[in-house]
């Protein structure tokens, strides 16, 4: 169980994040929207302490995250992958290196030094590769790919990390409707097959909608709304994205996104840009 306890941050005087209190529980896929500034990228940063908090607590079971240092940080850090809207892989390398680096916090200093690595961390790599669809790429240089792929390796690179939870910065701002759609997909997957929290934050609401158990909405720094995708109703829309939520339209749907899993489509709900 993942515990926030008014956990604020601020900037200076501003907060961006303000006494936000909620509880989730392990193997759940959550969804965080709201409008660009909402405090969404901070609130998933100071879960894995990328950044701190300036008030409040994060807790994770028994382990009170905010205040880890040192070796129990970079542990925390392991078991709380994270990936990017810009995939962050390193482009000269190949695609299977930059896979094995997500092993580098299981390693000893010394291996990291010697810069080899183990037939096992290869298979496992593969193995990883092969669980995103992507296994014919591994000797690829990782910026030669599309940005779904590099998605899907980074993907692949946390699922080294043997996380407890994968955190996902706008895993799909960045791609075109199909690549959204077969990066969530693998992101489903994997919360159901290995019980790996996923906390995704995300642009769009039919995508909330259609792949997260649980939606938390967030309005300047603050959380209005904390639910299932389905009571998600149009007041509630309204309260996350303000007078904007007046000009949604359930027609719109460029983005949307229909699960491999069969879900019945939804009409898409996205504020203007
Ligand atoms: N390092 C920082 N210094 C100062 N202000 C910051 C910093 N990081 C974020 N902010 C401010 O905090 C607020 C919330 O930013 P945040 O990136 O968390 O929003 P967001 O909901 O993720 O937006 P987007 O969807 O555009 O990424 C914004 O007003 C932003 O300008």
């Amino acid at each position: 169980m993942l515990i926030l306890e008014n956990v604020t941050r601020r900037f200076g005087s501003f907060a961006a994040v303000e006494n936000v209190s909620v509880q989730i529980p392990q193997g759940q896929m959550v969804g965080v929207i709201g409008r660009s500034g909402a405090g969404k990228s901070t609130l998933l940063r100071m879960l894995n302490r990328l950044i701190d908090p300036s008030d409040g607590v994060v807790r994770f079971n028994e382990v009170q995250v905010s205040s880890l240092k040192g070796a129990a940080l970079r542990n925390w850090q392991r078991d709380c992958a994270m990936i990017f809207q810009q995939f962050n892989l390193v482009p000269r390398l190949n695609v299977l290196t930059n896979v094995m680096l997500g092993r580098l916090n299981h390693r000893s200093t010394l291996l990291n030094l010697a810069g080899s690595w183990s037939r096992s961390e290869r298979a496992m790599a593969i193995m990883a590769l092969e669980r995103l669809g992507i296994a014919q790429t591994a000797l690829q240089r990782a910026g030669t790919l599309s940005g779904g792929q590099q998605q899907r390796v980074a993907i692949a690179r946390a699922l080294m990390q043997s996380p407890k939870m994968l955190l996902a910065d706008e895993p799909i701002a960045s791609l075109d409707p199909l690549n959204a759609q077969i990066v969530m997909d693998s992101l489903k997957s994997i919360n159901q097959e290995e019980g790996i929290t996923v906390i995704t934050n995300l642009h769009t609401l039919d995508t909330a909608r259609t792949y997260c158990e649980r939606v938390i909405g967030m309005a300047g720094g603050k959380v209005v709304f904390d639910g299932p995708a389905d009571q998600l109703t149009a007041d509630a829309v309204r309260m996350i994205y303000g007078a904007e939520g007046e000009d949604l339209s359930e027609g719109i749907t460029s983005t949307s996104l229909g699960s491999s899993g069969g879900t019945e489509s939804i009409g898409s709900l996205e504020p203007a840009a």
